[in-house]
């Protein structure tokens, strides 16, 4: 199936990507191959050659450099003259450790390890829409780095030329998704979508292979622990005097949390860009019965703007109970429409609604560790399943659900009592949202100031995640681990696409 076919494999120097390089070479495949180390380059192209590929060439050069990713998609073109396959698998430098708050370090590896995946997917579209081509897009089956790590130190790894043969099957399959050891990547995940507090209490304690023997006769069990223990009950004292930060506080759900906290006689700094929507809020607030209330305005875009807010409630407080992270950036130009290419784009929607909130989680943390504090993070649907024409916002999404949820195991483990509460909401009925897809979606939103009042009881009962409205998410949630081509078809069918306004 492979053969004579014109493919890019990234990272190819060692590892999976070398192994994919020379099972191709073995089909016969014309092989262009990248990563940053030239003398190795030459030997698996060397290699590649012995092994039978129609043709091997290398381009040596780092994936930090969007230059880079756009330079061997022009190479392709030239030497290939078109292409068939382009397979991302590059991954730059992580460490493997408790987070130490380098939040460079995390610019650094989002710009390898996924923005130059879209500029090379941006770059190659034409010659891969040609060709009638594929993307493959290698990943790990952890959300968390530490989750992946346990699986790596308790079990021996699986062996990397299967792996890769496995993701070339796969890909000229044109399989929407490869699970390379099923029942060790799959069945995991499938227990995160039905019992995702077990889940996270195998991988701290005992390891998959404990997991997988126990799985079968105990999820029956912890279902109906899940669904029949009573919750633990909320009362408006429980937040009372309490310090609390609410960012995108100016519209919104984030303008009807002030107002509840103002209600529960809480401290209150709300931040967002327009100073004169917050002035209005905060008056608001202190008429419905806040402790205190002000504001500091600013935008999230602006990688100083994190550390002048948490530094406001440290002078004014010195300290902080709650840390609500809730604002987002405007998805670009195209707002709510099909992905444009525009990568530089999607860097600053990951800064305002993806860095910007791991800034502000490691300046607060020493006050919030000092308190016993929580931490809420309001993520998306979105961020749980693909969502059409919101694909950069989505991705910001999916980032924050990977750092919250391995952020979360380092607190259990290294016994900090900061709760993360990660709220996955479905369509709600802001200004904002509304505008944006009306049009487009025929489905009746929920109403923000429910909305609010649940995120302000899930980070106060310290739960782990919200879903809300609860039913339709926990439906999309479940459905993306048993079901996701049947979730994938339901929900293209909630879109109007010839409402939308191409741009
Ligand atoms: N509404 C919905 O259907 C859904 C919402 N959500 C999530 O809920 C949260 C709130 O959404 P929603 O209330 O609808 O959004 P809104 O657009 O109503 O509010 C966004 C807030 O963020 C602020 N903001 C925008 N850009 C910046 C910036 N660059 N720096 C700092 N603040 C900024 C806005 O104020 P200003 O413009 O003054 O800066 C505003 O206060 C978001 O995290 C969103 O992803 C999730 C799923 C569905
Ligand atoms: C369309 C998504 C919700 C789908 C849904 O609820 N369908 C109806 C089910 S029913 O038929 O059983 O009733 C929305 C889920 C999350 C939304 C997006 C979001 O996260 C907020 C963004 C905020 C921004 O203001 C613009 C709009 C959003 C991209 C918004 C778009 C709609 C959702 C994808």
């Amino acid at each position: 199936m492979l053969k004579g076919k014109r493919v890019i494999v990234t990272g190819a120097s060692t590892g999976i990507g070398e192994q994919i390089a020379y099972h191709l070479a073995r089909m016969g495949s014309h092989i262009l191959i990248t990563a940053r180390t030239e003398a190795k380059l030459q030997k698996v192209v060397e290699r590649c050659l012995e092994l039978g590929a129609a043709s091997a060439r290398y381009v040596s050069g780092t994936m930090e450099d969007m230059a880079f990713a756009q330079h061997v998609v022009r190479e392709a073109h030239t030497s290939l003259g078109g292409l068939d396959m382009l397979i991302l698998n590059h991954v730059g430098a992580s460490y493997f450790g408790f987070f130490d708050g380098d939040v460079e370090h995390v610019r650094k590896l989002l710009e390898i390890n996924f923005l130059s995946y879209v500029a090379m997917t941006t770059s190659a579209l034409p010659m891969l829409k040609e060709s009638e081509g594929s993307i493959v897009v290698v990943s790990s089956m952890a959300e968390s780095a530490v989750r992946a790590a346990a699986e790596v130190l308790r079990e021996r790894p699986a062996p990397r030329d299967e792996c890769a043969l496995e993701i070339l099957k796969g890909a000229a399959l044109r399989r929407r998704e490869l699970y390379y050891r099923y029942s060790s990547t799959r069945l995991p995940l499938l227990l995160r979508d039905c019992a995702a507090d077990l889940l996270d209490y195998l991988v701290r304690s005992r390891g998959m292979g404990l997991f997988l023997k126990i799985f079968i006769p105990l999820l029956g069990g912890l279902l109906a622990f899940y669904f029949y223990s009573a919750p633990q009950s909320f009362n408006e004292g429980m937040l009372r005097g309490k310090r609390v930060i609410v960012t995108g506080a100016s519209s919104g759900i984030g303008e009807q949390m002030a107002y509840h906290l103002a209600r529960m006689e809480t401290h209150l700094l709300l931040t967002a860009r327009t100073e004169a929507k917050l002035q209005k809020v905060v008056e608001r607030c202190l008429e419905l019965g806040a402790a205190s209330a002000h504001y500091i305005s600013g935008s999230m875009e602006n990688p100083s703007f994190p550390e002048v807010v948490v530094k406001e409630a440290e002078t004014s407080w010195g300290g902080l109970d709650m840390l609500i992270l809730n604002h987002i950036g405007y998805s670009g130009s195209s707002g709510f429409n099909f992905f444009d290419g525009n990568v530089g784009q999607v860097r600053k929607l990951m800064e305002t609604n993806f860095i910007s909130y791991v800034a502000m989680t490691t300046l607060a943390l020493p006050m919030l560790k000092e308190s016993d504090g929580s931490i809420v993070v309001v993520s998306s649907m979105a961020g749980k399943a693909g969502s059409p024409f919101a694909a950069s916002y989505s991705a910001t999404k999916f980032a924050l659900d990977g750092f919250f949820s391995s952020l979360r195991h380092e607190f259990v483990m290294d016994k900090v009592n900061v709760s993360i509460t990660l709220c996955i909401l479905g369509y709600i009925n802001t200004e904002s949202a509304v505008r944006a897809v009306s049009h487009v979606i025929q489905g009746t939103p929920a109403p923000k100031e429910e909305c609010a009042l649940e995120i302000i009881k899930a980070g106060a009962l310290r739960q782990r995640e919200l879903h809300y409205p609860p039913w339709v998410v926990s439906a999309v949630v479940l459905l993306r681990g048993i079901a996701p081509e049947f979730l994938d078809s339901i929900t293209r069918s909630w879109y109007n696409v010839e409402n939308l306004r191409r741009s």
